[in-house]
């Protein structure tokens, strides 16, 4: 296929503890890392460094530093420190619609606030990243990640903000094609705008998000969006990390040991998050993973409550000794 695959950016879950799960499998093109905080990066808050750590693999060179914040200034000064990691560049949250985001300013606000302001952004955004990019290298690519707006919104005004998006610089689109309240379990995304947006701006790559988790659902959002560059996926990589390459059709023949790739899951969460936020990421994740299994319900309500991480190994081990046809796994 001549698509892009991108994990998407997942708060709590797109860190480099996931991606080494992806990894396994041959990865993907993108790996967005879950939004970042931009005045808590500035303020060095104590975890905030977590928030970065890439583990200095190859594979960091293909990661996207998403910021979210409320106000401009800020957002452009974060950019810039983050341009500075490895990676492809710099992604602009104007998509996230959860109440605790987007009601303080974040997020899909940015598609709701008068376009000037959002124009603003953009600009100190790009100029940040034109500024630090020296010695005539090429600027961090910057993009911007966005729904189709509030549950009114009109075709004539999401096409005139994303023309504003685009003569200001930006060079990639991700669109998730639902309104602000559409919520996961309702309607498809309308994937066609994916496909406007690809045949409005053939300059600049366009890539669809949504509800892509087998061949077939992907089968469909293509055949609605031809023309889009790439596909990001969200949910269903946290509960088949091997997504990618089960798509791309490269997946080992042999079992996988589902036990033992939860084991190393939790091994990289030690490794790259602070002991404070063990549990958050462990629940989030397993609450995915857990899917895959005979007892999924029973088997994620025992992992949500795993007390720590050894209380999550016991746990795991508890449960494969029930259900060890569960072990060994075609993926
Ligand atoms: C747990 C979770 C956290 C998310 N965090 C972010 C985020 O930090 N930034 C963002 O732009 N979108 C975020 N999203 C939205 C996803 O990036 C994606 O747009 C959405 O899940 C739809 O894609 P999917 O159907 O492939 O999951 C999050 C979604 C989930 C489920």
């Amino acid at each position: 296929m001549d698509k892009k695959f991108l994990l998407a950016p997942m708060a709590t879950l797109s860190h480099e503890a996931f991606r080494r799960s992806v990894q396994k499998f041959g990865g993907c093109d993108e790996y967005f890392n879950e939004m970042i905080n931009a005045p808590s990066l500035l303020h060095k808050g104590r975890f905030e460094k977590f928030y970065t750590l890439t583990g200095d693999t190859p594979e960091s060179q293909k990661l996207v530093w998403q910021i979210t914040g409320t106000t401009a200034e800020p957002m452009a000064q974060a950019a810039q420190i983050l341009s500075e990691l490895p990676g492809i560049g710099i992604d602009i949250n104007m998509g996230c619609s959860a109440p605790q985001i987007a009601n303080t300013g974040a997020g899909i606000s940015w598609m709701l606030k008068p376009v000037a302001e959002t124009q603003n952004l953009v600009r100190k955004v790009k100029s940040a990243l034109e500024n630090c990019a020296k010695d005539g290298k090429t600027p961090s690519r910057l993009s911007v990640k966005l729904r189709l707006g509030a549950d009114n919104f009109t075709e004539s005004g999401f096409f005139s903000f994303t023309d504003m998006l685009v003569s200001e610089g930006v060079q990639q689109l991700t669109l998730h094609p639902r309104t602000q309240k559409e919520k996961f379990a309702r309607a498809l995304p309308r994937y066609e705008y994916a496909e406007k947006l690809s045949l409005r701006y053939p300059q600049i790559p366009i890539i669809v998000n949504g509800e892509i988790k087998d061949k077939k659902s992907l089968d469909y959002a293509l055949k609605c969006a031809p023309h889009v560059n790439g596909v990001m996926i969200g949910r269903a990589a946290a509960s088949q990390p091997w997504i990618f390459a089960k798509l791309k059709g490269i997946l080992p023949e042999e079992k996988l040991d589902m036990l033992n790739f939860a084991l190393d899951f939790i091994s990289d969460v030690e490794k790259f998050q602070p002991p404070e936020f063990f549990q958050t990421r462990l629940q989030r994740f397993f609450a995915y993973y857990c899917q895959n299994f005979s007892f999924a319900g029973y088997f994620k309500t025992q992992m949500l409550n795993a007390k720590n991480n050894e209380d999550a190994r016991e746990r795991l081990f508890q449960y494969f000794e029930k259900c060890p046809e569960d072990r060994l796994k075609k993926i």
